[in-house]
């Protein structure tokens, strides 16, 4: 797939009837192929109204058709996109026309991601932004959107460029001083190395944490909703979610599988999963389901540990330490577990929101106490309250951006009295500087094209 030079043709636009479908050609040379299809010269860059026509003379479709000359386009080849109307069959027939007229120059059905990936090779795009395009498509909530508009316009990669050019500068100076081992001390001070390194390495350090926060907003929180039967999580979801998705009965074990629903708490996407209540069971069906909860747990963000405190005979102070002792044990390295107490609304006394240990304490059935749930699962994932400047961000950049820190520290140790090797701190600082550049793109492991562009949706 990778560096493929014939032209490609795709579906632009979802599958499926609608309004307008757009189909559109990417290649080095797509005048022949222009003419061939109308018989008529195209004005580029503008909306032309043209009838296709089939191999006998009949007309298949009147339709926009739009031809951007190369370098002047989204892949930076030629591009020409017929903008039809928008029903399958027609598209199929235009597509098929298409095909036709575009074989003798090799015309092809378009991979996945590859005009984008044609963008980028052609340097219109960086990695991060074409990374950003994807994003901009999946985004899960109108914030996910403003953050990755704000990666594509390269925020994200003025950033990481303006950080590589603050390391290369330091690097040349210290490269510069590489042959003179005597002076290192005296070079450091004077050239104020160390201030400048630290100065790179907060500036790392906040847009760490600003990608931290980019990636909860592209891919949300696993949020597991656990603890015994009965004790309300079916009645919690369908509260979050604002509608009846889980079955709600007063009969223990009423949920025998994962009940999965997404929502968005202030912009955030949260994955919330009802979990069968975890209890010893000689049922199959329910044990399989209670095998399930265990699973969910274990790849969950954050645990929801609910507890009924209204109820003699799921609270036994034993069972509920037992059965925390197991979800701790379960959970993925980091992820917190929040202990909710629910039917505060049978507790008599008026409960306020949060006792002395800090217990949430809520009612799913009236709804007390969900703000400040909310609130505290926010506070808990790390969600930094603003959406002000947040940017979109993937593992792959936190990866990238915490091998840099690494680097970096490493590079601030080579520095330190008693200790200086100018050779190594200039070392750690190109190994820095290479993780920041495999964010945008400018170095890659090999495969990685591959892999990032093959999960972009067919057409993009
Ligand atoms: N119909 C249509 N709508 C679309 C796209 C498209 O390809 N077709 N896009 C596709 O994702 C996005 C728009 N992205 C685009 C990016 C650059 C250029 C372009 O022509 N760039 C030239 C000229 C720039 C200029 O004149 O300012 C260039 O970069 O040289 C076009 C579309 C969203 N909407
Ligand atoms: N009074 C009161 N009853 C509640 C509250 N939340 C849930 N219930 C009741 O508790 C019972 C069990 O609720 P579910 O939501 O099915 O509990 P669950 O934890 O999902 O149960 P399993 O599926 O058995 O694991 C139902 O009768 C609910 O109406 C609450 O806040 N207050
Ligand atoms: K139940």
């Amino acid at each position: 797939m990778m560096t493929r030079k014939l032209p490609i043709i795709a579906l632009a636009t979802a599958p499926g009837k609608a309004g307008i479908g757009v189909i559109r050609i990417s290649g080095p040379q797509l005048l022949p192929m222009a003419k061939a299809l109308f018989n008529k010269a195209l004005t580029p860059r503008q909306a032309n109204l043209l009838t296709l026509r089939d191999a006998q003379g009949e007309s298949i479709d009147q339709l926009l058709a739009i031809y951007f000359a190369a370098p002047a386009s989204f892949t930076g080849e030629d591009v020409l996109e017929l903008q039809c109307h928008g029903g399958p069959q027609l598209l199929e027939l235009v597509m098929k026309r298409c095909l036709e007229l575009g074989k003798d120059q090799g015309l092809v059905i378009a991979e996945p991601g590859e005009f984008s990936l044609r963008a980028y090779l052609n340097n219109k795009i960086d990695l991060a932004q074409a990374e950003a395009i994807a994003d901009l498509i999946d985004a899960q909530s109108a914030a996910a959107v403003r953050g990755a508009a704000r990666s594509l316009q390269g925020a994200f990669s003025n950033d990481i460029n303006s950080l590589i050019e603050e390391i290369t500068q330091l690097r040349i100076l210290v490269e510069s001083t590489l042959d003179f081992p005597e002076e290192e001390i005296e070079f450091l001070e004077n050239a104020q190395a160390r201030e400048r390194l630290s100065a790179v390495m907060r500036k790392l350090s906040a847009l760490r944490e600003g990608a931290k926060q980019g990636k909860i907003l592209r891919d949300g929180i696993q949020l597991v909703l656990a603890g015994a039967p009965n004790v309300g999580k079916s009645s919690l979801l369908n509260r979050l979610a604002g509608e009846e998705v889980a079955i709600v009965t007063p009969i223990a074990g009423t949920t025998r599988d994962r009940v999965k629903e997404s929502i968005t708490i202030s912009g955030v996407p949260m994955h919330i999963i009802d979990t069968a209540g975890l209890r010893a069971t000689s049922d199959l069906v329910e044990a399989k389901g209670i095998e399930r909860s265990w699973e969910a747990i274990g790849a969950a963000d954050l645990v929801i540990f609910l507890q009924d405190p209204s109820s003699s005979e799921t609270t036994a102070a034993t069972e509920i330490l037992e059965l925390k002792s197991q979800i701790l044990k379960a959970l993925p390295p980091k992820c917190p577990v929040l202990e909710v107490n629910n039917k505060s609304d049978l507790l008599g006394n008026p409960i306020s929101a949060q006792d002395e240990n800090q217990t949430l304490f809520i009612s799913a059935k009236t709804g007390q106490g969900i703000e400040a749930l909310k609130q505290k699962i926010l506070e808990l994932v790390g969600w930094g309250g603003s959406q002000d400047g947040v940017i979109v961000a993937r593992r792959r950049h936190l990866d990238c951006l915490d091998r840099a820190a690494k680097h970096l520290d490493q590079s601030q140790q080579f520095a330190a009295n008693g200790n200086i090797s100018l050779e190594l701190f200039a070392e750690e600082l190109r190994l820095a500087q290479d993780q920041l550049g495999q964010i945008t793109g400018k170095l890659l492991p090999d495969d990685l094209l591959g892999k990032i562009f093959s999960q972009f949706c067919i057409g993009k």
